[in-house]
């Protein structure tokens, strides 16, 4: 297998018409990380994908791979393969002929090119289906021979749009942990495109989220979750609330913001000014109903909704400027003390639970 090559996107953009899609983005995609592009519908991750590919023209900046600038090459000769979402094979070949299909566009010989289609559909545990054709088999199974087809060229890096969204949830699930397996098991860099929050935190190394053409955050799963830069990350990534206010003091690295009158809570952050518009996030998972001291961070408000989850309860409630503060408690720990719509309950967390947000946009 090819060495993995890490990916330099340098100030990138890309404009179609009168629509910039992709707004001079700039990252570093480690060589043999798994990276998934993760955002909003239309928020430029597909014309990302594609620059890197270069199935999309790159309209300004440009991407290296490893050590080589590729912003004009052709796809073919950029060391990087891509699988389509459609998995576009061919009906009318077989399985061992759609793998071999890039080879044979080299102009590889016949015999060693169909050779090296069987070691990839090995790899992908397809061989006993060699001679089927696509229509033959199942989702999952197709998308293994997709898999295999882009492998063939021994990229170094794979690019996969939206590689999952044809199956069904079940599938899905198996099929992610192929995937994971076998970016491991190759050590090549693998770039994925999804909408799906759940998949990125299961898949990635590094999670880019990209808005409206930009680059919000990337970062570790654990370091978005734990440490979302923006309220856009906190709140696309769920399980988070954010409160919004201004500064009403700055001090020895703790801000203090005011959200209505008489109601202020305090986050660690600097570099604000009073007066500023602020964000902070509180994840919902460590909001306690019913619980607030002296070292917490907290308001009451008024329950709105209730919802049963099984293992945890979802309480929504209406505070702090807030019309869906939500908390998810433990079974256990909700049913000890159950609360009813129409309830005023306290709210609490303690102050390392709170977050400073990015700034907000005027
Ligand atoms: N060929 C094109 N011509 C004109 N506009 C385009 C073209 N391709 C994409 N766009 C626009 O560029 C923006 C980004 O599209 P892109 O497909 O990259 O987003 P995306 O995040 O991948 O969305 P999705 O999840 O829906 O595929 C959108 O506003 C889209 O309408």
């Amino acid at each position: 297998m090819s060495k993995a090559a890490e990916i330099d996107i340098a100030s990138v953009s890309k404009v179609y018409g009168t629509t910039t899609a992709v707004h001079a983005i700039s990252l570093k995609i480690p060589a043999g990380s798994y990276c998934c592009f993760l955002g909003p519908s239309g928020c430029g991750k597909t014309s990302t994908l594609r620059m890197i590919a270069g199935h999309e023209s790159i309209t300004s900046g440009d991407i290296r791979l490893g050590n080589m600038v590729v912003t004009d090459f052709p796809p073919a000769k950029r060391g990087t393969a891509m699988m389509f979402q459609s998995y576009a094979l061919f009906p009318h070949l077989d399985l061992i002929d759609n793998v071999a299909f890039s080879l044979k566009m080299k102009g590889v010989d016949k015999d060693v090119r169909r050779a090296k289609a069987l070691d990839m559909l090995k790899l992908m545990q397809m061989e006993a289906y060699a001679t089927r054709r696509p229509a033959q088999l199942s989702g999952g199974q197709q998308q293994r021979v997709a898999l295999a087809r882009a492998l063939i060229t021994d990229p170094e890096a794979l690019l996969l749009d939206e590689p999952l969204s044809a199956l069904d949830p079940f599938l899905k699930i198996r099929m992610r942990a192929e995937l994971k397996k076998l970016q491991k098991t190759l050590g090549i860099t693998f770039v994925h495109v999804t909408h799906s929050q759940e998949e990125a935190m299961a898949l990635a190394d590094i999670i880019v989220i990209m808005n409206d053409g930009r680059i919000e955050q990337a970062a570790a799963p654990r370091q978005v979750f734990e440490r979302p830069a923006t309220a856009f990350v906190a709140r696309f990534m769920g399980d988070h609330n954010v409160l919004s206010g201004r500064v009403a003091s700055s001090d020895n690295g703790v801000l203090t913001m005011a959200v209505l009158e008489g109601q202020s809570f305090s986050v660690r952050g600097s570099g604000r000014q009073v007066g500023e518009a602020i964000d902070i996030g509180i994840r919902t998972d460590r909001v306690r109903l019913q619980e607030a001291s002296e070292k917490t961070l907290g308001f009451n408000g008024i329950v709105s909704n209730i919802e049963y989850r099984g293992a945890s309860v979802k309480i929504t409630v209406i505070g702090a400027g807030s019309d869906d503060f939500t908390v998810i408690a433990s079974d256990g720990d909700y049913f000890a003390k159950p609360v009813s719509v129409g309830d005023a309950v306290s709210l609490s967390w303690a102050k390392e639970d709170a977050v400073l947000l990015g700034r907000v946009s005027a």
